[in-house]
């Protein structure tokens, strides 16, 4: 790196000038300046002066020494005008340093051997910076762990992850305070004591040779083959998580968040922000056994995440099946399946205007029931007669998820009781989980045997694919043709899907035993598709992330970056940001944030920004000239320079934070 300061600048914006030394006695053995920027002097052989063999200049050992001395360590550099806080510092006060500018020549004063390159650290660097001028500050920044990329090994990269905290630089506890459950985190993922960066070694095995570096500043593109788009086709988007999920995600959010301005609804247990999910009408309606019910979203005041609450009006505590209350804490807490919404407990309490039985469950924000999604006529639908049809694919998509959700149930010696398309809930494009799950136990007392519950289960879930498919979930009269018009809609595209609703609903003969596997085995083929196109949603989703891996590393990057630039208070040292390292961030800062073109105004490039970021991170070789504010101050660093500086700079800050 080469460090230009207000001496030597002048020479570096007049181009290639020839140099015009003072006292000429001495200067054959002083370097020229043009080979110390420009590596070479057009006027060497038209009468320059001075020396222009590095080599012949210094001794060897020299050589190194002083590529070593004016590095971004070097004290030297002191940006002659650097902003604190966005404000224009004046030069005199932020200027070349007295010390700086007697070390003009940049020759050492003493002919020691310099230590290797190779081996540099904290104490050779300073060593040197003293034989250059030995009442040089000590500021120089610890030397940060650079980025050495190690043989890739899979038994050892959890085990370097796990050691190398020097490079975590994110104190535990303030990511605790910031992040809801970073305690979970820890413990599953290691999430945050990992490379700060996300860089762990990237090198295969046989590939252990550093000329087979990887180009880690560039972005990813992991994703299946598709027509590549022209580069003035191409958008910012691109860059991000797809927009459609985006927005799937953020309506997630919405709807946890969601709460009313004014609500008279009480805390009970440990439960507040009760938030109704049902509308008045569907309250008044007591389709469960005879009782009313709300569903409440409401947050724990023990874990501070949302939950779901089922309320039954009116229930009287003689009523309790106790049995049904110990089932659910531990027979129903105990299944956890994907298409099953969890249960947690069951409660009675008086804390609503009546007594209730509540039921706590996992929420799924933004979800329906499957009679909502596909019952509810709409002005775009008038004719009643005619409803869409589900298409057949969602049909068995639905089939084989309830059939996996009757597997764990059934397997955990439980009966579902409620399959009803008010109580199947949709929390995702064709995602389904049953949502009545233990309540037929809890609302009623009379005891049966589990078999013929289960055995029920086949026939409910049989009446269930038939109100779907054909778009009425209304009485028993409708219901009685129901096969006959299921039979029309869907026996001459899919003759399985005929037989295993058949098979389903013949399971209302008590003598029929033929359990949950007969099922798997009628609708394995169908199993298979679905689960294709599982895996391919679920491939969509990791490209998604790919995506948010890279732009993460860049979050944290900022922080430090942010944490660093401006902080006058510092120490009581109004100068903590305008020398060194610091000095060197800040004007990394400009340059990456702070362009302007050359009437002033600003620059706005996402991809400029983005490219030096990742470049940082990675700590590449490429070299960029930083200017100072004022123009007067330039300096030549590698980004692996300044991710060396970054991370220097951000130890010694993190070293001395209190939190
Ligand atoms: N676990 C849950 N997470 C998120 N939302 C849910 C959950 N359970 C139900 N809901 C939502 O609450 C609303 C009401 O659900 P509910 O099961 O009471 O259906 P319903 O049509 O009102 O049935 P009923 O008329 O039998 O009470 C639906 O919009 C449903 O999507």
């Amino acid at each position: 790196m080469a460090t230009l300061t207000k001496g030597t600048v002048e020479d570096a914006r007049r181009p290639e000038s020839s140099p015009r030394p003072k006292g000429r006695e001495n200067a054959k053995d002083t370097l020229c300046r043009n080979v110390t920027i420009y590596g070479h002097c057009r006027y060497e052989d038209k009468g320059c002066a001075f020396n222009h063999d590095p080599v012949k200049s210094q001794p060897n050992s020299q050589v190194e020494s002083i590529k070593k001395r004016f590095n971004i360590a070097s004290p030297s550099f002191t940006p002659s005008s650097l902003a604190v806080n966005g404000n224009h510092a004046t030069p005199k006060t932020l200027g070349l340093s007295p010390k700086a500018a007697n070390a003009a020549p940049f020759k050492p004063r003493t002919l020691t051997p310099a230590p290797s390159v190779a081996s540099s650290s904290v104490s050779s660097t300073t060593a040197s910076l003293k034989q250059y001028n030995p009442n040089a500050p000590d500021w120089i920044a610890p030397d940060a762990q650079e980025f050495l990329p190690q043989a890739y090994n899979s038994g050892e990269q959890n085990a370097e992850y796990s050691q190398s905290n020097h490079f975590d630089s994110y104190p535990p506890s303030q990511v605790a305070n910031a992040v809801p459950n970073a305690a979970d985190l820890h413990q599953n993922g290691n999430m945050y004591t990992q490379d700060t960066n996300g860089y762990g070694p990237r090198y295969y095995s046989n590939h252990t040779d550093p000329s087979h570096q990887l180009n880690q500043n560039l972005y990813t593109p992991l994703e299946p083959h598709r027509e590549p788009s022209k580069p003035n086709q191409r958008t910012a988007k691109e860059l991000f998580i797809p927009e459609d999920l985006r927005l799937k995600l953020h309506a997630r959010t919405e709807a946890t968040l969601r709460v009313f301005a004014v609500s008279n609804t009480p805390t009970v247990e440990h439960y507040h922000t009760l938030t109704p999910l049902t509308s008045v009408n569907q309250q008044q309606s007591q389709t469960l056994r005879g009782y009313s019910s709300t569903i409440y979203k409401a947050v724990s005041a023990k874990d501070g995440r949302t939950y779901c609450l089922r309320r039954i009006h009116d229930f009287r505590a003689t009523n309790l099946n106790e049995n049904a209350i110990f089932a659910v804490r531990q027979k129903w807490a105990a299944v956890r399946n994907s298409n099953v919404v969890s249960l947690h407990f069951a409660f009675t309490t008086t804390n609503f205007d009546s007594s209730s039985l509540v039921i706590v469950s996992d929420y799924h924000p933004d979800s329906k029931t499957v009679a909502e999604k596909h019952f509810n006529q709409t002005p775009s639908r008038p004719n009643r007669n005619a409803p869409p049809l589900i298409s057949e694919q969602t049909l068995w998509s639905y089939i084989v998820q309830i059939t996996n959700a009757l597997k764990a149930v059934h397997s955990a010696q439980l009966a579902v009781r409620v399959i009803e398309p008010s109580k199947v809930i949709v929390t995702d494009e064709n995602r389904i989980r049953l949502n009545g799950c233990a309540l037929e136990d809890l609302l009623v007392s009379e005891i049966h045997d589990i078999a013929d519950l289960q055995r029920l289960d086949f026939h409910k879930f049989g009446n269930f694919i038939l109100a779907v498919g054909t778009n009425n979930m209304s009485n028993s009269s409708s219901r009685a043709r129901a096969p006959d018009v299921f039979a029309q809609n869907y026996s001459k595209t899919s003759p399985q899907l005929k037989i295993v609703v058949e098979w389903l609903l013949d399971h209302d003969r008590p003598e029929n035993h033929e359990g949950i596997d007969v099922l798997i085995k009628l609708i394995s083929s169908n199993a298979i598709d679905t689960f294709d196109k599982s895996l391919h949603s679920n491939d969509h989703l990791y490209f998604s992330l790919n995506k948010e891996i890279e732009n993460s590393r860049l979050v944290r990057l900022m922080t430090k970056l942010s944490c660093l630039n401006e902080r006058p208070e510092y120490e009581n040292d109004r100068t903590y940001t305008t020398q060194g390292s610091r000095a060197v961030l800040g004007l990394f800062r400009d340059y990456v944030f702070h362009q302007v073109d050359a009437q002033a105004n600003p620059v706005v490039d996402l991809g400029h920004i983005l490219s030096c970021l990742n470049k940082l991170d990675a700590g590449i070789e490429e070299r960029i000239a930083l200017t100072s504010r004022d123009e007067q101050s330039v300096i030549v660093v590698s980004y692996k320079e300044l991710k060396g500086a970054l991370e220097g700079t951000w130890q010694e800050l993190v070293r001395r934070s209190t939190g």
